[in-house]
């Protein structure tokens, strides 16, 4: 089995949830592991371009409210940066910055042409009216304008953002460019460019990275207890998916709690409750915690929602026997050395949610030669992608005799070393 030497990508014996100084370990080693020198950790640690803007935005009271955005863009040697805009209020230059890091990883392991990116504006869209939304996202493409661009650096959706916000800033780039451009970002409404199949493409993703994980374990989908934290685009697809293939769905959660039934929860039901920010759990009195969820008897584990939620402090207690991140930073790593000791298989997020960034280069490459591919021809190409890439990373793994994780860092790093090799950059 693939977990023997788990340790190499957890040597902290502290538990810091600093996801930024976390990932570097785990890039050290896995850059170790190949054989590469020293200067080509020294110029991966970090992003190769950050930018801070101030985003001045006129409220509905009238009064001026100034928001903070970030765009990181970590390496650019294999192609244009590529990733999604966070509107959070826990969004951090800290958390970008390794947001950019997962980001370049993804991409090497699903073999696209692009570097790492990712963005974020501190705020909160809960709170916030459309009218509102759209001034902080034309704002914040008008503040960036100069580093982005179809051939530069290539935003799309994440947390709490969505194909309307996308259409705004598609919209403002097109202003500034003087030309519609619909390849300066991705997650697009379909009548403006977006791909069949990319809203539901990072589910699609963890899906099959759950049947490749469940077929290792020996477990059968069909009638497995699967949780889910985090109803929004990734969690509340995949929760359906799961359902819709003979899994009983026994957990979901959301910001504000979660639900539990052990005879299956009625996802449908809960998939026509939820709001845009994927909330639903208000609507009920009957709700656990989110800590209580992770612990919940089961066989499958995903976390669907934010970093840090496996930790030292509950890793011991999860009693699934797959733990799948769809989530960015879910499990820290001494959590993740927890669960491989306890031979939990965990399918890291860098590999279980490319699924998202795979359906955003075809929808790229759709808008660069204006010809469009229908719902199962994208299909069949994420299928292929996300299959070569499980086990590529688990033979990795196997081989090396480390684990998931550490193997996935390993296979995404490669390609960005070797170009930036390439180039004389290091
Ligand atoms: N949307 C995409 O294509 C991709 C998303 N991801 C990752 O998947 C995760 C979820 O993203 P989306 O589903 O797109 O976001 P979303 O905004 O559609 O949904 C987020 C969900 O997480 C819940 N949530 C927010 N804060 C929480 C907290 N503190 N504790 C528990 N739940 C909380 C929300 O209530 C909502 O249900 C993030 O880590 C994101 O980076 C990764 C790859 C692609
Ligand atoms: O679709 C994309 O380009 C990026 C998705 C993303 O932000 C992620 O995978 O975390």
């Amino acid at each position: 089995m693939v977990a023997d030497n788990a340790a190499d990508s957890t040597r902290e014996s502290n538990e810091k949830p600093d996801v930024l100084s976390s990932t570097r370990t785990v890039v050290k080693t896995a850059l170790e592991k190949l054989g590469y020198p020293d200067e080509v950790f020294e110029l991966l640690k970090e992003p190769i371009r950050m930018m801070t803007v101030r985003i001045p935005v006129r409220m509905d009271d009238g009064s001026i409210k100034i928001f903070t955005g970030y765009r990181a863009q970590h390496n650019d040697a294999v192609g244009p940066t590529k990733g999604g805009v966070r509107f959070h209020p826990n969004v951090s230059e800290t958390e970008v910055k390794a947001l950019s890091i997962w980001m370049s990883l993804k991409a090497g392991i699903v073999d696209l042409p692009y570097g790492g990116g990712k963005g974020g504006i501190v705020c909160d869209p809960r709170e916030m009216s459309f009218r509102e939304l759209e001034g902080v996202s034309r704002g914040y493409v008008r503040a960036i304008s100069q580093i982005v661009g179809p051939t530069k650096d290539i935003p799309a959706p994440d947390v709490f953002t969505n194909s309307q916000i996308m259409a705004w800033m598609m919209d403002e780039y097109s202003r500034i460019d003087e030309f519609n451009n619909p390849g300066f970002i991705t997650g697009k409404p379909i009548v403006l460019g977006g791909s069949h199949g990319r809203e539901s493409a990072t589910a699609k993703g963890v899906t099959i990275c759950i049947n490749e994980a469940a077929k290792k374990k020996g477990i059968e989908v069909e009638g497995a207890r699967v949780v889910v934290q985090g109803f929004g685009n990734a969690g509340s697809f995949l929760a359906k998916f799961l359902n819709d293939a003979g899994a009983k769905v026994v957990g979901i959660s959301d910001a504000y709690g979660a639900l539990y039934d052990p005879d299956g929860l009625d996802i449908d039901y809960l998939l026509d409750r939820r709001d845009s920010f994927g909330s639903v759990t208000k609507l009920f009195n009957n709700t656990i915690s989110n800590q209580d969820l992770l612990e919940l008897d089961c066989d499958i584990l995903v976390p669907a929602a934010v970093e840090n939620q496996i930790t030292e402090q509950n890793a011991n207690n999860i009693k699934a026997s797959i733990v799948v991140e769809a989530a960015n930073g879910p499990t820290t790593m001494a959590a993740t050395k927890i669960l491989s000791d306890r031979g939990i298989l965990l399918v890291p997020d860098v590999l279980a949610s490319a699924g998202g960034v795979t359906v955003s280069y075809f929808e790229w490459v759709q808008n660069n030669q204006g010809y469009y591919w229908t719902e199962e021809e994208i299909d069949k190409k994420l299928h292929e992608i996300m299959i070569k890439a499980f086990n590529s990373i688990y033979n990795t793994a196997e081989t090396r005799r480390v684990d998931m994780r550490l193997a996935a860092y390993m296979v995404g790093v490669r390609k960005m070393a070797e170009a930036s090799r390439f180039r004389g950059w290091v």
